[in-house]
């Protein structure tokens, strides 16, 4: 039918990482298209290769590499005023070779955080926003009956030195002031930690307090635009394909879906099962956390699924 897109452009993208988190990116050449971008190596899925073919080829053709482990991490498509691409997105955590610029470009090894800084083409922001967040999303239970606040907060903080770089603050059964009153300690918690935190439905204390907000599904379908700058993060909670388109169009950083398997803490919801998971986020351009009766030991199965991870709470909060 005329006026219908063409098939997109499927390309083999590589989120190529050291041990230490650091991810490669590489200077297009002045001249191609999105000419002088900084990118994700990779390039154009050939006529009867498979992805992981085609990654493999580019990966080695442009770097000189062989990508060893390979997971699926985010399929991001756009349209470009000249043509539509599917960026096919994977994460090479293990590689044999050393890296080297072969077509004359120029490479970076970039910590995360500092992904932002660069200018990529358009379709970009969500691989990177995908690179630089962890695998592990720990959502807090309420502060138990008894324990002091201070107490909690300094669970929190071991937690954060442990290494839970991503954290939901929420806390259900908190007064008003307790729940302020904890936000502001956890907050400044996360600024000595170097960790993100994200409060639970309270978009005025995220923005009093700096903090990125997670939405409930509710508040996702109310708010019709992202209530903080992008700076800071969003996180939405969502439950089906019409929610996650929601969360999409509100321009969330990430999404959490479930429950995927059944869970304790919501006992009447009926889950989604693997496969049903594994279907909704397929096309979904954005990060999404798997949540619901998982823990640490599920993640690379759920990320096989192109998960960006797990999120969960008695899978990740420890009482000790
Ligand atoms: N490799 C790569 N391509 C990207 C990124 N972001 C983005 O919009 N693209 C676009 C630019 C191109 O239109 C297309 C990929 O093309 P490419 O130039 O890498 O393809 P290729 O390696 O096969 O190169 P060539 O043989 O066509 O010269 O996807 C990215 O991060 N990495
Ligand atoms: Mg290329």
């Amino acid at each position: 039918m005329s006026g219908a897109d063409p098939e997109p452009i499927h390309v083999a993208v590589g989120v190529i990482r050291q041990p230490d988190g650091r991810v490669l990116i590489a200077r297009r050449a002045e001249g191609s298209h999105q000419g002088g971008r900084w990118e994700y190596p990779g390039g154009k899925v050939e006529a009867g290769e498979t992805i992981r073919d085609a990654l493999t080829r580019e990966l080695h053709e442009e770097l000189g590499i062989r990508p060893l482990e390979l997971r699926p991490l985010i399929r991001v498509p756009w349209r470009y005023a000249d043509k539509s691409v599917l960026l096919d997105t994977w994460e090479v955590r293990r590689f044999a070779g050393t890296p080297s610029g072969r077509e004359g470009q120029p490479l970076r090894w970039v910590p995360p955080p500092e992904l932002a800084r660069y200018r990529f083409p358009a379709a970009n922001g969500p691989i990177t926003t995908a690179a630089a967040l962890p695998e592990t999303y720990l959502i807090t239970p309420d502060v138990p009956g008894g324990e002091r606040h201070s107490a909690f907060v300094e669970r929190l903080r071991r937690h954060m030195a442990g290494g839970a770089e991503l954290v939901q603050l929420r806390l259900p059964g908190a007064s008003a002031t307790a729940w302020r009153r904890i936000a502001a300690d956890a907050a400044q918690v996360a600024r000595e930690q170097g960790a993100r935190l994200l409060l639970n439905g309270d978009v005025a204390l995220a923005r009093e307090l700096g903090t990125g907000v997670h939405l409930p599904a509710a508040m996702v379908r109310a708010l019709g635009e992202r209530p903080l700058a992008a700076s800071s993060l969003v996180g939405a909670s969502c439950h089906d394909a019409r929610e996650l388109d929601q969360a999409v169009a509100l321009g969330a950083d990430f999404a959490v879906l479930g429950p995927v398997r059944p869970t304790a803490s919501h006992p009447d919801a009926t889950p989604l099962g693997d496969a049903q998971f594994q279907a909704l986020i397929a096309d979904v351009p954005i990060p999404v956390y798997a949540l619901g009766g998982l823990g640490p030991e599920d993640l690379p199965q759920l990320q096989g699924y192109r998960a960006q991870g797990i999120a969960a709470i008695r899978g990740l909060w420890r009482e000790a």
